[in-house]
């Protein structure tokens, strides 16, 4: 395998344990916990059917596999599958990012070295300038690419054929992808957060690669905090065993998970500090909202982007925050979350009597 950008998403790969993009611990440890066939790939039962009838299709054929689009939030399991792909194909692996493709140039020498079926991973593939996407409409449906030689009016294009391979592009958000990029896709894949339960064997899997005795109270606690996230019930699994290395006798048990995660400050539910810093200060210093996003920024410490973007996504997704348009506010399972009786309605605090029915 071949891995010319290892760089990952950074939008909240800031320290935080409940992040979900990759730190430099991860990617060390990730290639050891990585399933390496679709029966091993946990969860996300649709796309893996579709995709062993894609794969299974081409494989009888004897064809190169249709290109593969996959979307979804990081951390879901993209580049595990695309590497999943070339190894149920029998193919090499090349691995890139939009990012790290500036030039039409940088792709053209990518793609001109593929060998035939060859899979060609293009993570954050959203994040490639213009002219690159625009060479790979034509390298993605003829297997082609027009090298440009020259410059100016002298400039030559120099078709250059290339081998049959299947592209696996990887974007957390298909819709920013332009629709004549989207519609070169043969298959496209949606990955949804993982089930409490589908968490777990994860991490029952990883725990047994890793060498680590656990139970089964001790998983479900971890796979409960993991935000339906295996890179992070992976990345907690990891604390939890140097808690219970360090504090017991290495076994992970509910109550050792439990103890750990509370060090660790990642709540039942999986919030972090910031996240429940930003619920207390709408529940206790503005009843409940609403209040607009800077005035909230500023009573956590934190800049507008960092609540906006790191804390808020899941706290909407867990339902605990609604994003409205007169400001942000607390939904009534934030004040049992938080153990705090909501005030009644006309107290005349801040809150919205009457939104949620408070
Ligand atoms: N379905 C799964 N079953 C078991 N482990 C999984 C699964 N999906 C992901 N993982 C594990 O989670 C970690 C992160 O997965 P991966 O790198 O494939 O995510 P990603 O979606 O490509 O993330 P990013 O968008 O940040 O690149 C890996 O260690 C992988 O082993």
């Amino acid at each position: 395998m071949n891995r010319d950008n290892t760089a990952p998403t950074t939008d909240d790969a800031d320290g935080r344990l409940v992040a979900a993009s990759a730190d430099g611990e991860d990617q060390a440890v990730e290639a050891a916990l990585r399933p390496k066939s679709l029966d091993e790939f946990v969860g996300q039962e649709r796309v893996r059917e579709q995709l062993d009838l894609v794969l299974k299709a081409a494989l009888a054929r004897g064809a190169t596999a249709d290109h593969v689009l996959l979307s979804g939030s990081p951390g879901l399991g993209k580049t595990t599958l695309s590497m999943i792909i070339a190894a149920e194909m029998g193919a090499p692996i090349r691995i890139t990012s939009g990012p790290a493709i500036q030039h039409a140039g940088d792709l053209a020498a990518i793609l001109s070295s593929l060998q035939e079926g060859e899979v060609l991973f293009l993570d954050e593939i959203h994040r490639m300038s213009r002219p690159a996407e625009e060479m790979l409409y034509m390298a993605m449906e003829d297997f082609r690419v027009d090298v440009i030689v020259g410059k100016g009016p002298g400039a030559t294009a120099i078709p250059l054929e290339l081998p049959p391979f299947t592209l696996v592009g990887a974007t957390t958000r298909a819709g920013l992808l332009p629709p004549p990029l989207r519609d070169r896709f043969g298959f496209t894949g949606h990955m949804e957060f993982y089930e409490p339960s589908e968490l777990e064997r994860v991490i029952h899997r990883s725990a047994q690669l890793l060498d680590v005795a656990i139970d089964t109270d001790g998983a479900a606690e971890i796979a409960g905090r993991s935000r339906g996230t295996p890179r992070i019930a992976n990345r907690l699994l990891r604390r939890v065993r140097d808690y219970a290395q360090v504090k017991a006798d290495g076994r992970i048990t509910r109550e050792i998970a439990v103890a750990a995660l509370g060090v660790y400050e990642v709540d039942g539910r999986g919030l972090d500090r910031l996240d429940r810093a930003v619920l207390q200060a709408l529940l206790k210093l503005f009843a409940g909202g609403p209040v607009g996003l800077s005035t909230l920024a500023v009573a956590v410490g934190e800049e507008r982007e960092t609540v906006e973007e790191v804390a808020e996504p899941f706290l909407v997704r867990e339902g605990l925050l609604a994003r409205t348009p007169r400001g942000r506010v607390a939904t009534p399972a934030a004040w049992a979350h938080l153990g705090l009786v909501p005030p009644r309605q006309g107290s005349g605090g801040a809150g919205q009597p009457g939104l949620f029915g408070t």
